[in-house]
């Protein structure tokens, strides 16, 4: 298996959805929100992080799945959340996750493999559906999230599902002991999926407006929490998720206040971008997320 990097994925992105000047290469049709994180005293004792020090302002991002800016809303695909987290001191700490718990891939090149059977036939125009299915099959990693998604509707607003980090980051604490955790974004209110009906019926561009429609009646609380990994636990691959039992401990709330405009357009919600108290771990499509989103960004800053 030939290894891939971020740029083979943005040439990949391009085969799939157009060049799409000026927009995101993945996750290209979103909305953004604004908001206030307040810390949970006791994460203190996991991280030195000042994430955990008072309240941060939050720059947020609800987004489609994929390089589409026309997306299909009530397609059977990942919503997307970025949050860019500004402490007190200035710095600033991201996190980008998903609606589903796991990812399409093992590794880069087990995801790689898997879009590039999306890509159209040249002649046709047409994509190979039975080549599709026996990737996943051959290549087992990649039918977790696809499973997750045929047996989950989509989400009926951008702040009625649960976010997963995915990956597995760790914290640092005062003695400099490393803590191996994910983090899920859970919201107060119930999670409303759409109905079959709905999924139907409903137009192809609902979510901007459904946000709008929830922050009027009133701010959204989500809670945002860290599972602790035991001894075992899968620390590099974001295709396996951890058993339902591990220690979950309250990082804080997330009170999403408003819709926000076009603050998000010019922000990159690379992961691996953290305040000085957590890390990433040594799993692979982490860390070419970076660069993937990298060139993204400079590509989109300068109209490409
Ligand atoms: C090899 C794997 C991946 C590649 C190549 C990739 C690529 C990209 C690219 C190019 C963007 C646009 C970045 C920008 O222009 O700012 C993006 C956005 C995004 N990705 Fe990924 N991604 C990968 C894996 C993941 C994973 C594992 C997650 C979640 C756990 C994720 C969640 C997101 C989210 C939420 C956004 C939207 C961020 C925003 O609103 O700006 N991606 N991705």
């Amino acid at each position: 298996e030939q290894s891939v990097n971020g740029q083979d994925f943005i040439n990949l992105f391009e085969k799939l959805s157009g060049k799409q000047p000026g927009i995101r290469k993945g996750h290209a049709k979103g909305v953004c929100a604004v908001g206030t994180f307040t810390p949970n005293q006791a994460a203190k004792q996991y991280s030195i992080s000042p994430l955990f020090n008072a309240p941060s302002k939050t720059n947020i991002r609800f987004s489609m799945g994929g390089g589409n800016p026309h997306a299909d809303e009530t397609s059977r695909s990942p919503r997307g959340v970025g949050v860019q987290f500004v402490l007190e001191n200035g710095d600033v700490h991201n996190i980008a996750g998903l609606s589903t718990p796991v990812f399409a891939g093992k590794s880069p090149e087990a995801f790689f493999g898997l879009l590039s059977t999306l890509v159209p036939d040249e002649k046709t125009g047409q994509i190979d559906y039975a080549k599709v299915k026996a990737y996943r099959e051959q290549n087992p990693s990649t039918l977790g999230q696809f499973n997750w998604l045929q047996s989950h509707n989509p989400p009926a607003s951008y702040v009625s599902s649960r976010y997963f980090g995915v990956h597995t980051f760790y914290m640092v604490d005062e003695k400099g002991a490393k803590h191996a955790f994910r983090w899920t974004m859970v919201p107060e209110e119930p999670e409303l999926v759409l109905t079959e009906e709905q999924m139907k019926t409903f137009p192809k561009s609902f979510l901007a407006h459904r946000l709008e429609v929830d922050l009027a009646k009133g701010k959204v609380h989500y809670r945002f929490q860290a599972e602790l990994a035991e001894p075992g636990d899968a620390l590099t691959d974001p295709s396996v998720q951890w058993p339902a039992d591990r220690r979950t401990i309250e990082l804080g709330k997330l009170t999403i206040e408003s819709t926000g405009e076009s603050g998000c357009d010019l922000t990159n919600y690379d992961p691996n971008l953290l305040s000085k108290g957590f890390m990433p771990s040594d799993d692979k499509v982490l860390k070419l997320r970076s660069t993937a989103y990298a060139i993204s960004f400079a590509k989109r800053l300068t109209g490409q």
